[in-house]
């Protein structure tokens, strides 16, 4: 069964501290979730990411849709058996890469009609296929159907699609049954507050057990993100995990807490870590410059990861030099344990009542100038 349980709010800010119990076990929010698009943490084993503290990871509907599809997920007894991880899996519903990935897309009241960006395959995906493949997936928390709508878009098409997400997500909550899932209602509105207001109270009065906060982080400026977040926490039921999708460098992620937001996830820390560029508590380090040829210091001399312990800047840069596939790998490993930690330290800021304190010690040392 699914419960949130909101230990705490600060009285500075909107930032709270809560619990997730999913049956893959429990979250301790806020959270920072690894992204395993293709039911894997790329360059990860699960006991890896298991190991720098990660409680909860999530994966691509649409990419598992087309490959490997869902009769061999099926036939693994679940996404769980399938990529070997016992904790908690959240699915987003494939809206956001059918919009984002797929060719020639065709939406209608129905669906969304697309060609396959693989092999150029006609596709359908509905409220009820997203829902039935989630259910395939045995996911613990599963996402409605929905369009994230382009940046910048009118007001007019904000509103069209913002409806009919509402429209979709009745349909989606009509047509799941698996008890052991939690369906989070996703909020849209694009850029505009009233239409983000009208989209949260259409999805509250839904009573869905969570709600993901979706159109954001599509290429708008920070300052208009934290504003339209901060007007649509407001909306948001306080007993209930607020989900901020596609976030993930540490100052989005303060900037999400502040404002009341629990989950977040983002393919951000290991995509860079596969080019070489590695986030440390001195802010942003792209390995493959010079000046770090002959630094046998650690990547972050304040990280407890397994890179920063056992390997020097001289030798990272090496790897990445030559293309070697271990420096995918320790890269991956710093940057995700260096968010997993922030996350913890940012729980750590809230249960001691010095949230704002601690995001501002972070932006002076990182190199933030806000
Ligand atoms: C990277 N930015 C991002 N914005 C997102 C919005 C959605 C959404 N469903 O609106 C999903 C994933 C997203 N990732
Ligand atoms: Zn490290």
């Amino acid at each position: 069964m699914f419960k949130f349980e909101l230990q705490k709010t600060a009285k500075d800010s909107k930032a709270r501290l809560g619990k997730i119990i999913t049956p893959h076990g429990e979250i301790e929010t806020p959270i920072f979730m690894p992204v395993g698009t293709r039911a894997t943490v790329k360059t990860m084993t699960p006991e890896e990411v298991k190991d720098l503290g990660a409680q909860i990871i999530l994966s691509n509907t649409y990419h598992l849709f087309l490959k490997p599809g869902m009769d061999i997920i099926e036939k693994a007894g679940g996404l769980h058996k399938f990529m070997n991880w016992d904790k908690p899996i959240l699915t987003d519903s494939g809206g956001f890469q059918v919009f984002s990935l797929s060719g020639n897309r065709k939406i209608t009241e129905e669906g969304v009609e697309f060609r396959s960006h693989i092999d150029g395959s006609k596709k359908f995906i509905s409220p009820e296929v997203s829902i039935d493949i989630q259910n395939t997936l045995g996911s613990d928390i599963i996402m409605a159907f929905d369009e994230c709508a382009p940046y910048p878009s009118s007001y007019e098409y904000i509103y069209d699609s913002m409806m009919r997400t509402t429209r979709w997500a009745e349909r989606c909550k009509a047509h799941h049954t698996r008890e052991d899932q939690a369906l989070f209602g996703i909020i849209q509105g694009g850029m505009y507050k009233d239409l983000r207001e009208i989209s949260a109270k259409d999805l509250v009065s839904m009573d869905f057990p969570g709600y993901a906060v979706g159109g954001l982080s599509v290429g708008e400026p920070l300052e208009i993100m934290n504003e339209v977040l901060d007007h649509t926490t407001e909306f948001m039921p306080q007993n209930k995990p607020r989900y901020l999708m596609g976030v993930g460098s540490p100052d989005y992620l303060f900037e999400a807490v502040e404002r009341g937001i629990d989950m977040a996830d983002c393919v951000l820390p290991t995509r860079i870590a596969r080019n070489g560029t590695v986030m440390t508590s001195q802010g942003k380090l792209v390995i493959k410059n010079a000046k770090y040829k002959e630094d046998f210091s650690p990547l972050d001399p304040e990280c407890d990861c397994y890179t920063c312990r056992n390997y020097s800047r001289a030798y990272m840069r090496h790897l990445f030099n030559v293309d070697e596939i271990l420096g995918l790998r320790l890269a991956t490993i710093h940057n995700l344990r260096f968010l997993i930690k922030l996350m913890e330290d940012i729980r750590e800021s809230i249960r001691g009542d010095y949230f704002l304190e601690f995001k501002s010690d972070f932006y002076r040392k990182y190199g933030y100038n806000k």
